[in-house]
């Protein structure tokens, strides 16, 4: 099986006329892999996404192949996948203002070219979900674009149906979480055309690693809010004075991995209202 894309912490396989989407046990913090794995991470967000490409098949059709039929030792944790013509194009929508959304808000008040109301802080919830669409950056950080630059990219009927999937998507996720007492920030999706040219949703969806997890009792509009995952990674992290958090990264002491995977067992657990086997 020949590889054919490798991130920080998924990798993607070829396997004739499929792909098999691998997501690995590896947690990245601050844009840098750690060294020690969190176990079941990777089965953990594979089974979270499939729960939402689940849910969410009435809005927008999947790249699901089969969840079973992939390499026994990706077991769980990997997706086979249907070969898509992968539109150039990260489509995120945000709900709430932070990180790079927050600084680009503060330099120009607005969010890839859409306006925003004044007076938003960390953390700030939107009016209403933005679509904020960057390129696929080859290396560093991905550059926000307009809407009119994705339409000028991929042409007006894609760039709007894409706006409209994309936001479509995130309500129905941050609805569903919001009930369980999650609040999703934001999230990145990514999309593909079938052969016949039709919109498929590809990649992960809305999991911790592709979206901003907050609990919903702790926000506090004005602070950087905790994430629910990676929260017990990144204060351990920030504890470490002789780490400039370049690679490889120190490794993370095992009372930190085992709450940091009780809590992708707890999003899971909460999403799904299913029991982690
Ligand atoms: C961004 C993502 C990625 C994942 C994991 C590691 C590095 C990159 N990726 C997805 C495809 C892709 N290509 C064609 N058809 C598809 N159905 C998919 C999917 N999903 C290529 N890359």
């Amino acid at each position: 099986m020949e590889l054919v894309h490798s991130g920080k912490v998924r990798e993607v396989y070829a396997d004739g006329d499929d792909l098999i989407l691998v997501a690995s046990d590896r947690v990245s913090v601050y844009d840098v892999v750690l060294p020690t794995p969190i176990p079941d991470k990777g089965r953990i967000l594979t089974q979270l996404s499939l729960w939402w490409f689940e849910r969410l098949a009435d809005i927008v059709p999947n790249h699901v192949v089969s969840a079973a039929d992939v390499p026994a030792e990706w077991a769980g944790r990997a997706i086979r996948c249907r070969r898509l013509e992968m539109l150039p194009v990260e489509c995120i929508a945000r709900g709430y203002l932070t990180g790079l959304g927050l600084q680009e808000y503060r330099k120009n008040g607005t969010v890839s070219g859409v306006a925003l109301p004044d007076g938003l802080t960390e953390a700030s919830q939107l009016p209403e979900p933005v679509f904020t669409p960057t390129t696929k950056a080859a290396e560093g950080h991905d550059e926000f674009i307009t809407y009119d630059e994705v339409a000028s990219g991929i042409g007006a009927d894609t760039a709007d149906r894409l706006r409209e999937l994309t936001l479509r998507i995130y309500s129905r996720g941050a609805e569903t979480a919001a009930e369980r007492g999650i609040v999703i920030a934001d999230t990145k999706l990514e999309f593909g055309r079938a052969p016949d040219g039709t919109i498929v949703l590809a990649d992960e969806v809305l999991t911790p690693d592709s979206s901003r997890f907050w609990p919903a009792d702790q926000w506090r509009p004005g602070q950087p809010q905790n994430s629910l995952d990676k929260q017990f990674v990144r204060d351990w992290s920030s504890t470490l004075a002789d780490w400039d958090r370049t690679p490889p990264g120190p490794r993370i002491p095992d009372d930190i991995v085992e709450a940091t995977r009780a809590r992708y067992v707890e999003c899971y657990e909460r999403i799904t209202g299913e029991s982690w086997r």
